[in-house]
């Protein structure tokens, strides 16, 4: 739960100006850490990210008996058996979505009962669409909540041969199986059913992944992937940084009018929230409409951003903001109007952010209520570069995908008081 801990932000009265290299990708390393436990064989990814949800991914492979080694801050070699081992111990994923939706799949290839447990938070999180498809194809699984804790009956073989999801709720859910499909007897099939998903750049991404491992996959259609029976191939894999995590300092970048140099350029990427770095470049002209079912988890620093827009913003297509580590339209929409009444408001899944430029420079008593999620105290932190009084609880929620972001703000001039 949240710590009582806070961080206040002194505005800096000078633009930010120096050099801040993003973490790895938590997508990517949490993909790669699975596919090369899969495989049978070292694999060296470097690049990584190092923090909480990373280490709930490679702690449970350990518990599987996959051996991991961590040479540096930003390496893990990984050596897999071709075949994950039944662990003895409960995996115990905290709030990490990719751990508990990837491996809730991969587990299937165990032979034995496996139990997935998350936090408080991860408890409230919907995997029911997973587990049913799942559950068609002869994998016995419970969970009464519909959420974790999860109990997955594997039979160490995975004899389906489609899979159909519904990826409305989470990509997360298509990115799974996709994953596990490779490990099938047969070519198995993985169908789209529902209108669509939301960040299908996350499911290119998968796909990127999985063939960097050796997979083979076959596009049939918009909506359906056949995907080859060959398991997967260890590799030595070079991690990007974080698009998510690179949006925070593109934006303190426009907030202070500064220059900061993440030694990667924007089109680098090929995470979906990269795409919110055209947005953030109109700054302070940024557009009317931000849909956010393709860039969801920079929503948040948009949503901060379009406070000290020239014209207000409304963000369309949240949803599925509602189901991240809080319900983050309403932390965002609370916290917005703990800085100044009247500066968001809720409509159906929108947020409304009725921007006001004479924001900055001024200062208010803001505490933002983070609960515990990380995006939500790093989209905060850039209200305070422009408004003093904003104290954020929870500082170290941050530690999920970017245990160094105060960090980096300091290292930019920025006065922290704890
Ligand atoms: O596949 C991934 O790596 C992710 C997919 C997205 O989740 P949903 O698919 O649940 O929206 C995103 O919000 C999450 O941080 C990472
Ligand atoms: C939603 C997020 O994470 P996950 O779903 O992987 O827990 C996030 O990092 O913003």
């Amino acid at each position: 739960m949240s710590s009582q801990k806070t961080v206040t932000v002194t505005p800096p009265n000078f633009p930010l100006n120096g050099k801040v290299a993003p973490p790895g990708s938590k997508s990517i390393t949490n993909r790669a850490l699975l596919l090369a436990a899969l495989a049978n064989g070292t694999s060296r990814l470097s690049g990584a990210l190092k923090s909480d949800d990373t280490r709930h991914m490679s702690v449970a492979l350990r518990q599987m008996g996959v051996v991991i080694d961590e040479p540096d801050e930003v390496t893990f070699v990984v050596t897999g058996q071709g075949k994950l081992q039944l662990p003895a111990q409960p995996l115990f994923l905290g709030n990490a979505g990719t751990a508990m939706r990837f491996l809730t799949a991969a587990v299937a290839t165990v032979q034995g009962s496996v139990v997935l447990d998350g936090d408080a938070y991860m408890q409230k999180r919907p995997i029911g669409p997973l587990l049913a498809t799942l559950g068609q194809n002869g994998i016995r699984v419970d969970s009464p909540s519909g959420c974790p804790p999860v109990t997955v009956h594997g039979e160490g073989r995975v004899q389906a041969t489609r899979f159909e999801i519904d990826g409305g709720l989470s990509s997360q859910y298509v990115s799974a199986l996709l994953m596990l499909a490779a490990c099938g007897e047969a070519p198995i099939e993985v169908a789209l059913t529902g209108k669509d998903i939301g960040a299908r750049g996350y499911v290119d991404l998968t796909l990127d992944c999985m063939r960097a491992f050796g997979a083979q996959v076959e596009v049939v259609d918009d909506s359906t992937w056949r995907v080859a029976p060959t398991g997967y191939t260890a590799n030595d894999y070079l991690i990007e940084p974080d698009a998510s995590a690179a949006t925070y300092l593109w934006a303190a970048q426009v907030l202070t009018g500064g220059k900061i140099d993440l030694g990667v350029a924007p089109e680098d990427f090929t995470q979906p929230d990269a795409k919110a770095q055209a947005v953030i470049a109109q700054f302070p002209q940024m557009p009317a409409c931000v849909v956010g079912s393709q860039m969801q988890d920079a929503i948040p620093t948009l949503a901060v951003l379009a406070a000290f827009n020239n014209t207000p913003v409304r963000f369309t297509e949240l949803a599925n903001l509602r189901v991240k580590e809080c319900d983050r339209v309403q932390a965002l929409h609370d916290g917005l109007n703990e800085i100044r009444p009247g500066l968001a408001t809720i409509e159906g899944d929108d947020l409304l952010v009725a921007s006001d430029p004479a924001l900055a420079g001024t200062s208010c008593n803001a505490l933002i209520d983070t609960h515990a999620d990380h995006r939500i105290a790093m989209c905060f932190a850039l209200a305070g570069l422009k408004i003093s009084g904003i104290k954020i609880q929870d500082p170290d929620c941050v530690g999920k995908t970017y245990p160094g972001y105060w960090n980096a703000l300091g290292s930019l001039g920025v006065q922290l008081s704890y």
